[in-house]
């Protein structure tokens, strides 16, 4: 077969040697339970209460390289499409590994990204947490999360067994008490919290760490974090000679921590006189720049990927383009003329943003019916869009599903709920921003809408991977502009993909709903007014709140109220993901107020909005 113009191209990039000559996943076959060699009958029977019989490629494919013939005698490096199995891939071969344990003591460390804190991460990594969950405890180990969902305090002491103390923060690491034991076999970390334990949690330590799951690796390496991987390297890499190495970049703080491993053979590395950290790094869109993976210290890697091209997409997924048809545009806008010239009257920039939508709500509802309520992720560019498109379709009258946003700009609470409903179905249609396109899995979505055009072919992967998961079928539909068309075909490029055809929309299933729009886009309108204004008047809520009384609350993690707090506070600021700040402390002067993220960075919020 000819080689692709992509293939061309990603031959001619420079790749490690060993990613030359990869394990494909796709020449395994499912495997059902009962074949699976070795399998503890124990772990079967969870699996089976899941309600799984067999595994996937991607899981047997990793199974062969830990528990069967391959030992786990090297890292793993899983490039496997969305939805394709990969959290039970590692999950199974580590709790079937770590069933024999002895003593407790944290053992596999799982680490995924941070995402919109508060947001996303908490879903996905919950999820991850959840598979642990659902088979760790059939062999008797326990599972722990450290993302900052809870307070600091709080994980801790679900983390730490302390014998007399009380849960609390080691402020001085002298302070070491050997009393102290893990709760938890196996944690899922996000890197902010992870470095947070490290620092400052007394008990917590890596020295008997066996297992390193890097999951959605590509993102995870953008994330420094007070150079969280190369801590973790450290503090898990045993001393090949008898005298200990003087740990040589780690933190004033780290001092007192052993960072040497514990001799041993209790992971049952033949011949070896010191266990390896075993490492797993997976991602439907994983990197292959190789100064990244370096970063990794992997071990004689081995590559298992799916096909020959470097991004695949699920296999029953189906992909299609709306594009805006000329005559349908033109009758649009001589309809919506009078709004348009008011529209553009006004200052306000969310205002200028609708009337650069033109017709594409009109579009997203004509497709919207035509799906007839399955349930259906609609992904716009950012929050606020999030926010002013579900706003404006909820103002559709009549419309024969129920429509909910997700994004930052609502409360945990809030956001929980409209998740909780579209799990259930009693949502169909959830508006959502980037924040939902990694890991996130929910049941029966059949259709991935992207209101924007994804920037990026990564996020296109990951955006369309919501639906079709697990060996289902699932469309992912793309709206463009005109002058989109171009790029997003060279998007699709890049993922060697040219099966991407119209979605043929006929202009009368838009026409009919001219005067409903007009109608909703007033309605838009006087929603943005009445909420620009509220929102001043929330800055000032916050801020009341932000009194120097209650700064120890904050440093004990209370902190996403925080970023809320920005959040609402200054736009331009937004601009730098101050929602995503993990604060470590507040300060409050008269004017301004600093907020210091994870990085050290200080972040001033705008003054002019802070009362005395
Ligand atoms: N062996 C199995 N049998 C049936 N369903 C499975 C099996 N393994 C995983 N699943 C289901 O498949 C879905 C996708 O799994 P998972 O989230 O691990 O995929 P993924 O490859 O990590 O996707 P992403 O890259 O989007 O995070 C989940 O709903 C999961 O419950």
């Amino acid at each position: 077969m000819a080689e692709t113009q992509e293939q061309k191209k990603q031959s001619k990039v420079p790749i490690l040697p060993w990613m030359r000559s990869p394990v494909d996943v796709t020449l395994f076959e499912q495997s059902p339970l009962a074949l699976l060699p070795c399998l503890d009958p124990r772990l079967m029977e969870a699996l089976q209460d899941m309600g799984f019989s067999s595994l996937f490629p991607v899981q047997v494919a990793v199974w062969q390289e830990t528990i069967g013939p391959g030992a786990f005698e090297r890292d793993l490096c899983v490039n496997s499409p969305t939805g394709s199995g990969k959290t039970l891939a590692y999950a199974l071969p580590i709790v079937q590994a770590l069933s024999t344990r002895a003593v407790k003591c944290l053992r596999a460390l799982v680490v995924l990204p941070t995402r919109d804190l508060a947001l996303q991460h908490l879903v996905s990594v919950s999820m991850v947490k959840e598979v642990f969950s659902a088979i760790a405890p059939a062999v008797g180990l326990s599972v722990g999360l450290a993302v900052g969902q809870s307070s600091i305090a709080d994980e801790i002491s679900e983390l730490i067994k302390r014998p007399k103390l009380e849960a609390g923060i080691c402020y001085d690491p002298e302070d070491f008490s050997p009393g102290l034991q893990s709760s938890v076999d196996i944690l899922v970390a996000t890197p902010g919290r992870l470095m947070d334990h490290i620092n400052s949690t007394k008990g917590f330590t890596l020295e008997h760490l066996c297992y390193l799951v890097v999951d959605e690796t590509d993102r995870l390496l953008r994330e420094a974090y007070q150079s969280w991987l190369p801590t973790v390297l450290q503090m898990t890499r045993y001393d090949e000679g008898f005298f200990p190495r003087a740990p040589t970049f780690l933190p004033l703080s780290l001092g007192s921590l052993k960072t040497i491993r514990r001799s041993g053979v209790e992971r049952g590395f033949k011949g070896k006189p010191y266990p390896r950290l075993v490492k797993m790094i997976l991602s439907a869109t994983l990197t292959q720049d190789p100064s990244k993976l370096a970063q990794l210290d992997l071990h004689h890697p081995l590559f298992l990927t799916t096909g020959k091209t470097r991004y695949q997409f699920p296999e029953k997924l189906e992909s299609f383009k709306l594009v805006r048809n000329g005559y349908a545009f033109l009758s649009i806008i001589l309809v919506r003329l009078d709004v348009f010239r008011e529209l553009l009257k006004a200052r306000s920039r969310f205002i200028l943003n609708i009337c650069e939508t033109k017709d594409k709500p009109l579009y997203l509802v004509a497709l919207l019916q035509k799906l007839e309520g399955e349930k259906c992720i609609v992904f716009t560019s950012s929050v606020e869009s999030t926010h002013r498109l579900c706003t404006l379709l909820n103002f559709f009258d009549d419309l024969p599903f129920k429509i909910k946003e997700y994004s930052g700009l609502q409360r945990q609470s809030v956001r929980s709920k409209a998740l909780k409903g579209f799990r259930e179905g009693e949502i169909q249609v959830l508006v959502s921003s980037d924040a939902m396109t990694r890991g996130m899995d929910v049941e029966g979505v059949k259709n991935v809408i992207n209101y924007d055009m994804p920037a990026y072919i990564k996020t296109y992967i990951h955006r369309a991977g919501r639906t079709a998961r697990a060996g289902q079928a699932g469309r992912c539909f793309t709206l463009l502009r005109k002058e989109e068309v171009k790029h997003f075909k060279k998007l699709l490029q890049k993922a060697d993909d040219n099966s991407c055809p119209v979605y043929e929309m006929p202009s009368s299933s838009v026409e009919s709903m001219h005067s409903i729009y007009t109608s909703a886009l007033e309605k838009l309108k006087e929603t943005v007014e009445t909420e620009a204004s509220q929102k001043r008047k929330v800055g000032f809520k916050y801020l009341r709140a932000a009194n120097p009384m209650l700064q120890p609350m904050f440093q004990l993690g209370v902190s996403h109220r925080v970023g809320t707090m920005a959040q609402n506070l200054d736009k331009t600021q937004k601009k730098r993901e101050i929602e995503n700040l993990h604060v470590e402390q507040l300060y409050y002067t008269n004017i301004p107020i600093v907020v210091q993220d994870n990085y050290g960075t200080n972040t001033t919020l705008s003054p002019c909005i802070v009362m005395p």
